[in-house]
């Protein structure tokens, strides 16, 4: 058993269908496995509980209510007061959630709901058995109205797509890890990010060596958003940053202080890695024919993807360039509108609205938000563990944007999905903060750990 965040390799992850296949197969040869699962779980408990009283076992009717009896009786054999049943003791030291997991298959009753809504309020610490109870483990979200909120989640034999994305991370708590010994043997539905390797510098490279980044957005207003795609760009190593503020030319809204930054154009720099579409506003529809025809690696993002979500012949742009080339980095709401759906139908299955889009527009997607979805069309999708609510803040995705950017200038022969990984990956490593963040200073961050 171990505690799973910060990973530091990248991880396999499994839905439902595949940990159900997976956990078949053990007890074929394993059938002990709830004896290890409960046993895992009370010995995490017996870490966890605070105060005298009572550990709180609250059981279910399936083999999750199974793991929290194992637990309840491994805890009594080493003398813990234990109450197994639905009402709260007085006082709990801890309250075992093992009342639905990975069998969750409706939304909870009213009955189950006060239960929850009594474990939630009773005071002490919860800890969940492989998954709080009511959130779905494919997809992160609750599948009523209510859904625990754990301060631990001890997830058993496979990770699963939802404790990482959707609303999973606002009901697991410290997410632990225990393999009961299994090796998973099923294809993996999704991968749980792990560190990129570091970029090496050759002692004898030049700037020349390191590519060149073009930055093109940054209408009247919003030129800030620009400035800072830019300067994520040159703090992640480019070579060369060019920014194109739309609407204006030569000197005019130069990064004062960043003088490292040049201006320049795509007739200028038509070899330059593309950042497009950071506060552009709706000067760039005109701009994008263009630059979906002629860059050879392209960053899209804001408004950018809500030119060409409005205007099926981009679609087509996009469509025809090769796979690999085109990185897009939509937040819920941009997916939505490239899908021609609503927020809340993509949150409701990340996985797949990222997958989706990728498949329709032939490009790798970002979809951003907590458990970022890295998905393009035949690789195997990704979640990013990493990042906080500290990243919730005006321009970060225009950080991300440019730092993205940054990394593809330096590794011209990587694939969008590998530049996406590892960028969203570092991003969000970089965001994790107590308190508030400036994406100003997230550069300042990202650079740090670079
Ligand atoms: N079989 C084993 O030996 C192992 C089982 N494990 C545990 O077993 C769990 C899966 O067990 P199950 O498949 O029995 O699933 P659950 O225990 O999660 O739930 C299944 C039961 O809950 C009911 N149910 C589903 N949704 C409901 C709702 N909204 N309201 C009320 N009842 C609802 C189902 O009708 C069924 O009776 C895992 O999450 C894990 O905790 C793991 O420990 C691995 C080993
Ligand atoms: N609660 C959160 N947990 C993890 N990452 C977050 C959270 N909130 C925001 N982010 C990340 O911050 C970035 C915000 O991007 P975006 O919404 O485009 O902001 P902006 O347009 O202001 O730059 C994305 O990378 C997103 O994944």
């Amino acid at each position: 058993m171990r505690l799973l965040l910060p990973t530091t390799t990248t991880l396999p992850l499994f839905d439902v269908a595949a940990s159900r296949r997976i956990e078949a197969r053990a007890l074929a040869h394993s059938p002990d496995l709830m004896e290890r699962a409960g046993l895992a779980v009370a010995k995490l408990a017996l870490a966890l509980r605070r105060g005298a009283g009572p550990v709180w076992v609250v059981c279910g009717p399936g083999n999750n209510g199974g793991d929290g009896h194992v637990a309840a009786r491994r805890l009594r054999e080493v003398g813990v007061d234990v109450h197994v049943g639905h009402e709260a003791p007085q006082h709990p030291a801890l309250v075992i959630d093992a009342l639905l997991g990975l069998g969750l298959n409706r939304a909870p009753s009213a009955e189950l709901c006060v239960t929850m809504a009594a474990m939630q309020t009773c005071g002490a610490p919860i800890l969940a058995v492989d998954l709080p109870s009511g959130l779905l483990g494919d997809t992160g979200q609750a599948a009523g109205e209510r859904a625990v909120r754990a301060d631990h989640t001890l997830t058993l034999l496979t990770l699963k797509p939802g404790l990482f994305t959707g609303e999973g991370r606002a009901h697991t708590g410290r997410i632990w890890f225990d393999d009961l010994g299994i090796a998973a043997d099923d294809e993996p539905t999704a991968e749980l990010l792990g560190p990129a390797a570091r970029l090496e510098r050759s002692a004898t490279s030049h700037k020349g060596s390191h590519g060149q980044v073009l930055v093109v957005g940054g209408a009247p207003g919003m030129q800030g958003a620009a400035r800072l795609a830019a300067r994520a760009a040159l703090a992640c190593g480019a070579g060369r940053v060019y920014v194109d503020l739309l609407g204006l030319s030569g000197d005019e809204g130069a990064d004062a202080g960043r003088p490292e930054l040049m201006r320049g154009s795509l007739a200028e720099l038509p070899q330059a890695v593309g950042v497009i579409g950071c506060g552009a506003g709706p000067a760039m529809a005109a701009a994008l024919p263009g630059l979906l025809r002629e860059l050879p690696r392209i960053v899209i993002d804001a408004d950018a993807l809500n030119a060409i979500a409005a205007e099926p012949a981009l679609q087509d742009l996009l469509r025809a360039r090769p796979v690999g080339t085109t990185l897009l980095t939509p937040h819920p709401l941009e997916a939505a509108r490239l899908l021609g759906r609503d927020t809340a139908s993509i949150q409701a299955d990340r996985l797949a609205a990222g997958s989706d889009l990728a498949q329709r527009l032939n490009c790798t997607v970002v979809l951003k938000g907590s458990g970022s979805v890295i998905a393009t069309p035949g690789e195997r999708p990704a979640i990013c563990a990493s990042g906080g609510p500290a990243l919730a803040t005006a321009g970060s995705g225009d950080v991300l944007a440019g730092w993205l950017g940054g990394l593809w200038a330096q590794q011209p022969q990587a694939g969008a999905h590998a530049i996406a990984c590892a960028g969203v990956d570092a991003h969000g490593r970089a965001g994790e903060v107590a308190g508030a963040l400036r994406a100003g200073d997230l550069i300042e961050h990202l650079a740090a750990q670079a």
